[in-house]
């Protein structure tokens, strides 16, 4: 591989403002990729993964370069340069890269590889936390939440079959494979920027993990019931919700960002999906108008997203202990007041995409022995890790109410 001046530029300059500047890596990434129009696939290809990879193994490339935070010009340069020599690409002879120490670099990374905090490239805090809660799981829980995700389509049903789907992706020479156990998954053999296919523009699909996939199908939705999305966000699962639905019924899809129900409604008009109203939580009132009425209710939650770090490596990087403490407290409070908008005999879902038993399990036994909770009755529950599944880690649990 020859390497290019300016796209290790867009990746120097990208790598600053996420790491000095507290930048989110997927929108920095997404904004460098729209500075030069002349930039094809592959150069693209190799600014995001590239800066992906540096964000990904900051800890363990840090080390390695010997560079802190803050990270100056020249020791963004440091870490680019592991990465190349980690990859075995021949690095250019410009003077940003004058005297590296080729072999230093192979020594360090033996060495700091048999320890698991610096191999996989992660904080202290979170590697005991790991530890304490998965047990024996965590090492290998850690190593495949550092792979490169795949990606996975949800075929928009409204609209087509995974069938069809799969010819008219072929037609745009983006091969994908069924995947068993996930009706309308489609995995792609390899990456593609699946958003600029006509297909996606008619609302064909939807990019979704397999694990995602599963919550909208834990609901056990009929055509014609009132379902509310009480965490929707910008309308993941509200739209497999619809699909499922068939457009019958009603969704009451809510968050407390007016903009990201607005981008939902933008989604919803390109998958067809019509049974489908927002409503921004912006008082208590907003819930209670809903007691005891709803067939369904999903509580999405907001969690540490430990799941899905392969999609959102810096998470490592922003996540705190003190967050986690807050976050669990949040999630405890909203399996108390949103469960109260299930009518009697309905279900709750609640779901997160973390791994940790903190925001999972034990998040929905605490909430079965509180007064709200003694309404419920645990049906089921599922702890997906990525190393077992393949796919992200995810979390849900089926609760129904009693009648
Ligand atoms: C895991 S995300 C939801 C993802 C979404 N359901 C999807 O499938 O695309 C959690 C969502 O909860 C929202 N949220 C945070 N606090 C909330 C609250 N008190 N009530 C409702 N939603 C909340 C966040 O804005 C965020 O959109």
């Amino acid at each position: 591989m020859r390497l290019h001046r300016n796209l290790i530029f867009a990746v120097i300059d990208t790598l600053h403002l996420i790491f000095n500047e507290g930048k989110y890596a997927d929108k920095e990434i997404s904004n460098t990729l729209k500075r030069d129009k002349r930039w094809g696939s592959r150069d693209r290809g190799f600014i995001a993964e590239t800066t992906y990879d540096i964000v990904r193994w900051k800890r363990l490339y840090s080390e390695i370069a010997n560079v802190n935070a803050p990270y100056s010009r020249p020791n963004l340069f440091r870490l680019f340069t592991v990465w190349a020599t980690l990859k075995g690409i021949e690095i250019p002879d410009w003077k940003q890269f004058e005297d590296t120490p080729t072999r230093r670099i192979k020594g360090r990374f033996d060495e700091l590889s048999k320890i698991t905090k610096y191999a996989e490239s992660i904080p202290d805090w979170l590697d005991e936390l790991g530890r304490k809660e998965l047990g024996k799981l965590w090492e290998d829980e850690i190593k495949a939440l550092n792979e490169q995700a795949k990606v996975i389509l949800r075929t928009n049903t409204l609209k087509t079959t995974p069938k069809k789907l799969q010819l008219i992706l072929d037609e745009e020479f983006i091969p994908t494979k069924m995947i068993k156990g996930y009706p309308e998954a489609l995995e792609l053999y390899e990456r593609a920027d699946v958003f600029k296919t006509d297909a996606f523009k008619k609302g064909l699909f939807e990019v979704q993990d397999g694990s995602s996939q599963k919550v909208a199908h834990a609901l056990k939705l009929e055509p014609g019931m009132r379902v509310v999305d009480a965490c929707a966000g910008a309308g993941g699962k509200s739209l497999h919700i619809a699909a499922l639905m068939e457009n019958k019924g009603q969704i009451i899809a809510m968050d407390i960002y007016a903009n990201k129900l607005k981008e939902l409604k933008r989604r919803a008009k390109r998958a067809g999906a019509h049974n489908l109203e927002t409503r921004v939580i912006d008082s208590t009132k907003v819930i209670k108008k809903l007691h005891d009425s709803a067939d369904r209710v999903l509580i999405d939650a907001p969690c540490t997203g430990l799941g899905v770090l392969r999609r959102n490596p810096d998470a490592k990087w922003k996540l705190t202990p003190e967050f986690l403490v807050e976050i669990r407290k949040k999630q405890q409070d909203l399996l108390q007041d949103y469960s109260k908008m299930v009518k009697p005999g309905g279900i709750l879902v609640y779901a997160t995409c973390s791994i940790l038993p903190s925001e999972n399990q034990m998040q929905v036994q605490e909430f079965l022995n509180s007064e709200a909770g003694n309404l419920f009755q645990l049906n089921k529950d599922e702890k997906i890790l990525a190393h077992k599944s393949g796919f992200d880690g995810f979390y849900y649990a089926v609760l129904q109410k009693t009648n």
